[in-house]
């Protein structure tokens, strides 16, 4: 027997959910389909087509959505000879500017033998080119810029949308697509942007949990073999999916994770039953999931950012938590001197906190302070404990074990309406 051997037990075909996979029907989402069919119709008409604008979550479905509309489009647009249709795709992640994304169109539009330097060329120059380019090429173009937030100025946004109109393409038509998961890009753009770049916006919302399972369902169909899943597998999926975003690729990530726990399952043992994916294996790869995210975010924080999540966490187990910043703030300087470090001052402390929250670790709570004062935020943790303590190893050291950690680690949990102000040992 060879060291790999085929395992066909549960899975029909893994592949189907990866993020690669492209499925046939996007469930639960047609009215945003009818929407983005609309705009692009005029390319069938031969007409110039709407800049479209989507934005939305993360794992909602837009590139899903635009991926499945342009292969159609594709495919029906070839029926009509009059049409001579060209589709660039582009992810503008590690793009920061309109001269990247220029160069980078250029070179997608040219032969493998024909690219140009990325650096060198006054950006004028860049955008000569792309015209000429597309005007050579004719017909209609669509150029999808995919999270297209990571541009961080607003010039190529500006040229591409407004390309005929200021008489830089004569020949091409054009039609741009963006797409963002970023809110703030989009009501950050400046009015003359928005006004051409999003001509047509269309809002994708997260998904509910109704919508996940339908999700769900329809890929485990063509993922795994009929009668390996519990009943109450995709259910759960699906619930944890919609609690924590409503995104799609989360859940889908979710039962994949049961699928292949349960795999290595069968593989270790000699003579497999019946091999059942169950709640148990959701759990569990929500739980390795979980620790997986919460490793990345806390390793991508700097040690400032550790110090912020300590003292949120110790007096989240003292009990102290929703707390605000400036109550946060003792403890936090503290823990910087123990670790031989200037404290931050207290915006940038903020800083801290607001990020911690962006990556889903701390939530917050904005408060009103009564008829004259304003508003104010409370931060509470909102992740396992022991999660941030393993990813927090570092940090444990150079500060040392709180008293409250110690409390926890003996107790197995958090001291209730415990006030009091603990000192280390
Ligand atoms: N309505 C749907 N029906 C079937 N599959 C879906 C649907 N919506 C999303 N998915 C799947 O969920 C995953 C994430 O979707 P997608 O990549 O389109 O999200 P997105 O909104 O573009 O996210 P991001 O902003 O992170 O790029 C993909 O595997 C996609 O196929």
């Amino acid at each position: 027997m060879g060291l790999f051997e085929r395992d066909t037990e549960i899975y029909k075909n893994r592949d189907a959910l990866r993020e690669d996979y492209q499925p046939e029907e996007l469930v639960g989402r047609d009215e945003e389909i009818q929407m983005y069919q609309a705009s692009l119709q005029p390319v069938i008409n031969g007409e110039q087509p709407n800049n479209v604008f989507l934005y939305g979550k993360t794992g909602v479905g837009k590139t899903a959505a635009t991926r499945y509309l342009l292969s159609h489009l594709e495919e029906d647009a070839s029926q009509y000879d009059d049409i001579d249709l060209h589709l660039t795709f582009l992810n503008c992640d590690g793009l920061t500017s309109s001269y990247q994304i220029a160069t980078r169109l250029v070179n997608e539009l040219r032969e493998e033998t024909n690219q140009i330097s990325t650096t060198g060329y006054p950006r004028a120059t860049v955008y000569e080119m792309l015209w000429d380019d597309l005007d050579a090429l004719g017909g209609t173009n669509l150029i999808v810029l995919d999270e297209v937030d990571h541009v961080e100025d607003d010039s190529i946004l500006y040229q591409l949308p407004r390309a005929r109109a200021n008489n830089n393409l004569s020949e091409a038509k054009i039609g741009i697509i963006g797409i963002s998961n970023d809110f703030s890009f989009r009501d950050d753009l400046s009015p003359k942007v928005k006004s051409s770049l999003c001509e047509q916006e269309i809002h994708f919302p997260a998904y509910d949990a109704g919508d996940l399972q339908k999700i769900l369902e329809q890929r485990a169909q063509v993922a795994f073999h009929d009668g390996v899943i519990d009943d109450a597998v995709i259910p759960l999926c699906a619930a944890y999916g919609a609690k924590d975003a409503g995104d799609a690729r989360q859940s889908i990530d979710l039962l994949m994770k049961a699928g292949d726990l349960a795999r290595e399952e069968e593989v270790t043992q000699e003579q497999p039953d019946e091999i059942v994916i169950t709640e148990a294996h959701v759990e569990a790869g929500r739980h390795d999931l979980e620790r997986g995210r919460i490793e990345e975010g806390i390793n991508g924080l700097t040690q400032h950012g550790h110090l912020v999540l300590y003292s949120l966490l110790t007096l989240h187990l003292q009990d102290e938590t929703p707390i605000r910043s400036r109550d946060v703030r003792p403890r936090y300087t503290n823990f910087a001197q123990r670790a031989g470090r200037d404290p931050l001052v207290p915006r940038r402390m903020r800083d801290h906190l607001s990020e911690l929250a962006m990556l889903g670790l701390v939530s917050v709570t904005e408060r009103n302070e009564g008829r004259r004062g304003g508003t104010y935020r409370e931060y509470t943790l909102d992740m396992d404990i022991e999660l941030i303590l393993s990813a927090l190893d570092d940090v444990l050291e150079d500060v040392g074990i709180h008293d409250s950690v110690k409390r926890y680690l003996s107790d197995g949990e958090s001291p209730e309406g415990d006030t009091s102000l603990l000192e280390f040992q």
